[in-house]
């Protein structure tokens, strides 16, 4: 089987296709890949660490107000179609698989009119402009909440979940005595502002550090590779009681998601879905500054399911962080949580991908 990958941007639409080849490789030793991508997204520092053959074409997104930028937009979608063609026409793919961000546009665009078997996948609950345009052409779009089928068309929507589930729930615990230096003996709370970081979640993590008193737990801190020098030494000045263990980004993190007890994270649909499979409480704050609010759909949708507390950017303070701790860590809530999220998750998300593949190649 020849399979063609796209997406980009952030880590939110690269690792599920990644997560997806993984699975396809592990039931189809045989197949081959080629994962089309930017050279100046974050697709060009992730996708070259896996074992697949990467191309890059060169594209931008367009603006959602009337502008000459949009103009430059359109020209370089068609000059993206057109090399994105030549990369199909050489590699025949099977199917090709788009799972978001600017890059998939012009490639599964590319790869609709070559009548190559496409399907796009839809992390969130409210989908992207990129997705919304290419369900018009593709065969098949797969998505992760009930709540998006609404935005496509009936008859080509298949619910699948996020492939990035079915990897983190496959993945070996991390230990985090060894590796990150963490007590073995204390729960451990991971602070993620998403694939890139965020910047309002490091002002409050960093501004309630010296005002929690108790030592409930411990922190596991990730800033995004563009924040940490800053984030760490604002943190050397921080007089406090905590422990915490700061990085910039961790490659193995659904090891480490299997590893911790509870997680401070932004909204994004993939680490939702990591979340949920492996069922770990959380802490959601979702990024205001994404298209039509859909972090906070994702993340109502799990607080709906009492997996999640659900707190807004403007609204997450030192005392509201003391609380929510203490309320996870206290009695049942914890292993409550737990479970809820375990029932909100979709650990086969990979298995259903692969069986629409399948059926659309046989058809
Ligand atoms: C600002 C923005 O537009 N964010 C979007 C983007 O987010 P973003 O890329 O932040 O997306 P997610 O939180 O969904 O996914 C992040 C992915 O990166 C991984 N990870 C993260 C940090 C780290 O140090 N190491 C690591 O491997 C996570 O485990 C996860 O697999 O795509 C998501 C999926 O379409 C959307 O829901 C988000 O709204």
């Amino acid at each position: 089987m020849k399979v063609l990958l796209t997406g980009g941007g952030t880590g939110g639409h690269i690792y599920p296709a990644l997560a997806l080849a993984n699975e396809i490789k592990r039931q189809y030793p045989d197949a081959h890949f080629l994962y089309i991508g930017t050279s100046n997204g974050l697709e060009a520092n992730i996708v070259p660490n896996h074992p697949l053959p990467f191309e890059t074409i060169e594209i931008s997104g367009f603006k959602r107000k009337l502008s000459f930028e949009n103009v430059k937009t359109i020209k370089r979608f068609l000059m993206g179609t057109k090399r994105a063609k030549s990369l199909i026409r050489s590699f025949q793919p099977d199917v090709a698989i788009g799972t978001g961000g600017y890059v998939a546009g012009p490639v599964m665009y590319a790869a609709a009119k070559l009548n190559v078997p496409t399907i796009i996948h839809e992390q969130n609950s409210v989908p992207g402009l990129t997705n919304k345009f290419l369900s018009r052409y593709v065969d098949r779009v797969a998505t992760c909440f009930d709540e998006a089928t609404n935005y496509f068309p009936k008859e080509k929507t298949v619910y699948t979940g996020n492939p990035r589930a079915q990897e983190a729930l496959r993945a070996d615990n991390v230990d985090l005595q060894n590796e990150y230096g963490l007590d073995a003996n204390v729960p451990t709370v991971l602070i993620v502002g998403g694939s890139r970081g965020a910047r309002p979640i490091h002002e409050a993590f960093l501004e309630a550090l010296p005002q929690l008193k108790d030592k409930i737990c411990q922190f596991l801190y990730v800033t995004g590779d563009v924040h940490y020098d800053k984030v760490k030494e604002q943190l050397e000045t921080i007089e406090t009681n905590q422990h915490v263990v700061i990085r910039p980004f961790i490659s193995d993190m659904p090891s480490v998601l299997k590893s911790v007890d509870a997680i401070v994270s932004r909204a994004g649909a993939t680490t939702l879905s990591e979340i949920t499979a492996i069922g770990i409480p959380s802490i959601l704050i979702p990024s205001p500054y994404v298209t039509n609010n859909h972090q906070e759909h994702n993340a109502r949708a799990l607080e709906k399911a009492g997996a999640a507390i659900v707190r807004k950017e403007n609204e997450w303070g030192a005392e509201q962080f003391a609380s929510d701790l203490r309320n996870i860590f206290d009695g049942e809530t914890q292993s409550n949580m737990k479970l809820a999220a375990q029932k909100a998750g979709t650990p086969d998300a990979s298995d259903r991908l692969i069986k629409v593949i399948q059926t659309l190649i046989k058809e």
